[in-house]
């Protein structure tokens, strides 16, 4: 089977210029003019009518709720709601019923992935079983059932000899460890970024040093491990100023951030609102503005959604007793495009790279991220001339816990290909 994609302004090293795209089966044959001179007629022809295409974006921070949990989501609708967004990879946290703890579980979780998943999902483990207790993984084992890193995320590793014996046993393993960091004896039981808006509106606040202070302890274990240690959902300036440090000290850290650390702040919580309720939450706009530093000096690897969908009536009243999370894998392109790109505060260039290339470099997801002959055809074509307002009626998701409804943006995603097969169209699915 080919399928030759036409007139698309191609992404490739920093331009943008019109080409044509053969793909056969699921790789990208050549990438280039007049392709059916040299290859012949291909079986399908797409028009791309001088749109976008991009590298498949490659999310390592998203939950999809299967097992245990699928009144928020499933592998179904999770992946659907990644191909709309544009991703072609996304990496499955393990904060699921039961935990993928062992390699049993793991194998498991993998094979329900490919049988259900729309995308290509790589599937995290747990550092410790149940993950919440101290006792760890079997990190060969799991890395042997097929995941590709560990995480706890949902909570963070409370004790530093557990951290450090899991960071030696995911480096034996060569797996990366990517942590939720939050030390539970300074978070307090707050529901919003500690400061001045938490006060004005009587919330409880979460201080920020329950994320730095965490990562500072964890660099340091990490430069005594050799593990490669992944900061998940960075959000503070001084987490950032810590991760800058320990890279320019030679340690092996990366760190995410999620787009809506990048888009809003506390500020933008005027009243009690679960719809703005995430952990860790949103904070200052001098925290923004450092999270934007740290993106376009390099001390911030990749933008990752940490898509956290739930069902309506658990995001529904206070922000009190809200379920904290918030959906991202249909939003992340569009909003990040709109808000960075647009005012020309990084490139589309840049963009895609933080959104793709480098996740997919940084976790090892062989063949994800790539746009060249040879690559697996996983890509997105997009419209980026046309405005439009996002609406949860149109989203895949289970979850429409999205404070970005309504917003006006420009970056729509009209086909998403894994593989070389369709698997989101806009006029199949709008
Ligand atoms: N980010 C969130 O607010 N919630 C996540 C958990 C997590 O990512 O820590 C969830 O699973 O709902
Ligand atoms: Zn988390
Ligand atoms: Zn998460």
């Amino acid at each position: 089977m080919s399928t030759l994609i036409k007139a698309a302004q191609v992404l490739q090293a920093g331009q943008l210029t019109t080409q044509d795209i053969l793909i056969q089966d699921s790789r990208i044959k050549a990438i280039g003019h007049n392709l059916n001179q040299q290859y012949g007629a291909a079986d399908q022809v797409i028009c791309a009518d001088q749109h976008v295409v991009i590298p498949g974006l490659v999310d390592v921070h998203v939950h999809l709720r299967e097992p245990g949990l699928t009144d928020k989501e499933t592998i179904d609708t999770g992946t659907m709601a990644a191909a709309h967004g544009g991703f072609t990879t996304v990496g499955a946290m393990p904060n699921v019923e039961p935990v993928p703890d062992t390699p049993e579980k793991v194998a498991l979780m993998v094979a329900e992935n490919t049988q259900k998943a729309h995308v290509h999902v790589a599937q995290y483990a747990s550092i410790t079983k149940n993950r919440t207790g101290d006792e760890l993984v079997d990190f060969e084992g799991v890395k042997q059932a097929g995941a590709f890193a560990v995480s706890n995320d949902g909570s963070g590793v409370q004790t530093a000899g557990t951290m450090y014996q899991a960071m030696c046993g995911a480096a034996k393993a060569g797996l990366p460890l990517a942590a939720h960091v939050e030390d539970e004896s300074l978070k307090r039981d707050g529901v919003m970024n500690a400061g001045p808006v938490a006060d004005k509106l009587g919330l409880p606040g979460i201080p920020g040093i329950s994320e730095s202070a965490q990562i500072a302890r964890d660099v340091l274990l990490a430069e005594a491990s050799g593990v490669h240690y992944h900061v998940c959902h960075i959000s503070t300036a001084a987490s950032v100023r810590v991760v800058r440090d320990a890279k320019r000290a030679g340690i092996n850290v990366t760190c995410e951030v999620s787009p809506h650390h990048l888009l809003l702040t506390d500020e933008d919580i005027t009243m009690d609102n679960p719809m703005l309720k995430m952990n860790p939450p949103l904070r200052s706009p001098k925290d923004r503005a450092a999270l934007i530093a740290g993106l376009l000096d390099g001390t911030i690897d990749m933008i990752a959604t940490d898509h956290a969908p739930h069902t309506d009536a658990q995001k529904a009243g206070s922000m009190r007793t809200a379920a904290f999370g918030i959906t991202g894998l249909e939003t992340a392109f569009a909003t990040l495009y709109t808000a960075l790109v647009k005012p020309r505060l990084l490139t589309l260039s840049q963009l895609v790279a933080l959104m793709s290339t480098r996740p997919a470099e940084l976790f090892g997801l062989t063949g994800a991220g790539q746009l060249k002959p040879g690559a697996p055809a996983d890509l997105a074509i997009l419209d980026l001339t046309h405005p439009y307002e996002i609406k949860a009626n149109q989203m895949l998701s289970k979850g429409h816990n999205s404070p970005f409804v309504g917003w006006q943006v420009y970056g729509n995603v009209l086909m998403t290909l894994v593989d070389g097969q369709v698997v989101y169209g806009k006029d199949q699915h709008a």
